[in-house]
């Protein structure tokens, strides 16, 4: 049985012959730290003002960073490569983080902050001005990011504490932004409400858990690449919150958007 078990297992040099030769096979998570290709991400994803994905989270997101409390440190969960949401919070906090949970993205994020990277993020940051409502704003965007960072740390939904602190930061939250990221990495409902409560713990009583994700689709394609995504709908999403002691109904803490299927909310965290 064992040696059954073992021939079955799909081992590292398999999922790169597998990745080698994909041929419009949808990867899952097992297959990111291979078959993530992070210039390829940012090209796809952040050089394109029509992206409707990111379209959505740069429309609503300077709306609801103007409703949140100011000041305290928030961290974009699963960031990957960008810097985005970051910028859009850089008057609003004291502390920015970034979380993600491939080296090769947490690389690109330190050469940014390093001024290192060679990617251009001026089309992004011109949008954001633009919703900001301040043209010109996008000229010293990444300048007012970089003296909020405070570092990039490792993260897995899968586990708790679901962010790695080193020891010279305090553990905890006012705001987790995450998009894009949980129902990539999470393969059955169970796994997504685990992950979405794991999140959850990082964030303080009273502080805010704002995510962006993608309803009712199977996998997103980037890089040539297709990658998995899991089927949730809307009322399973908020179950996931509510359970995650996080607010979705109340009107007042709560805001959702939706546009074609993407979803962008913001929810409290009930204070104990
Ligand atoms: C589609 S990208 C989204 C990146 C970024 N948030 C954005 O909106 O462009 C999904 C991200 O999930 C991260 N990820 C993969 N497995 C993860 C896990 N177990 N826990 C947290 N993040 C994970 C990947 O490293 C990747 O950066």
């Amino acid at each position: 049985m064992e040696e059954l078990e073992q021939r079955l297992a799909i081992t590292e040099e398999k999922k790169q012959e597998l990745f080698r030769n994909n041929l419009g096979l949808v990867l899952d998570r097992d297959f990111f730290h291979v078959a993530f290709n992070t210039d390829a991400y940012l090209h796809d994803f952040y050089t394109q003002l029509e992206e409707p994905a990111m379209r959505m989270v740069h429309t609503y997101m300077p709306t609801i960073v103007a409703k949140l409390p100011k000041g305290g440190r928030m961290c974009d969960f699963g960031a990957g490569p960008t810097i985005h949401l970051g910028v859009c919070f850089r008057h609003s906090v004291d502390e920015i983080f970034f979380a993600d949970y491939l080296p090769q993205n947490r690389n690109e994020l330190v050469r940014w902050i390093n001024k290192e990277s060679n990617f251009d993020w001026s089309t992004v940051l011109r949008t954001i001005a633009c919703h900001e409502g301040e043209m010109n704003s996008w000229l010293t965007m990444e300048e007012e990011t970089r003296s909020k960072v405070r570092g990039v740390l490792h993260c897995d939904c899968l586990k708790d504490p679901s962010i790695e602190y080193p020891t010279d930061v305090a553990e905890g939250f006012d705001i987790i932004t995450t998009t894009y990221c949980v129902e990539y990495c999470t393969k059955t409902e169970e796994e997504y409400k685990l992950a979405i409560k794991n999140i959850a713990r990082q964030i303080k009583p009273g502080g805010y858990f704002i995510m962006g994700g993608i309803l009712e689709e199977t996998w997103c394609s980037f890089g040539g690449r297709k990658f998995a995504c899991l089927y949730i709908t809307e009322e399973f999403m908020l179950t996931a919150l509510r359970d995650a002691g996080l607010t979705a109904d109340d009107e007042k803490t709560t805001s959702l958007y939706q546009v074609n299927g993407m979803f962008l909310i913001c929810a409290k965290k009930q204070p104990h």
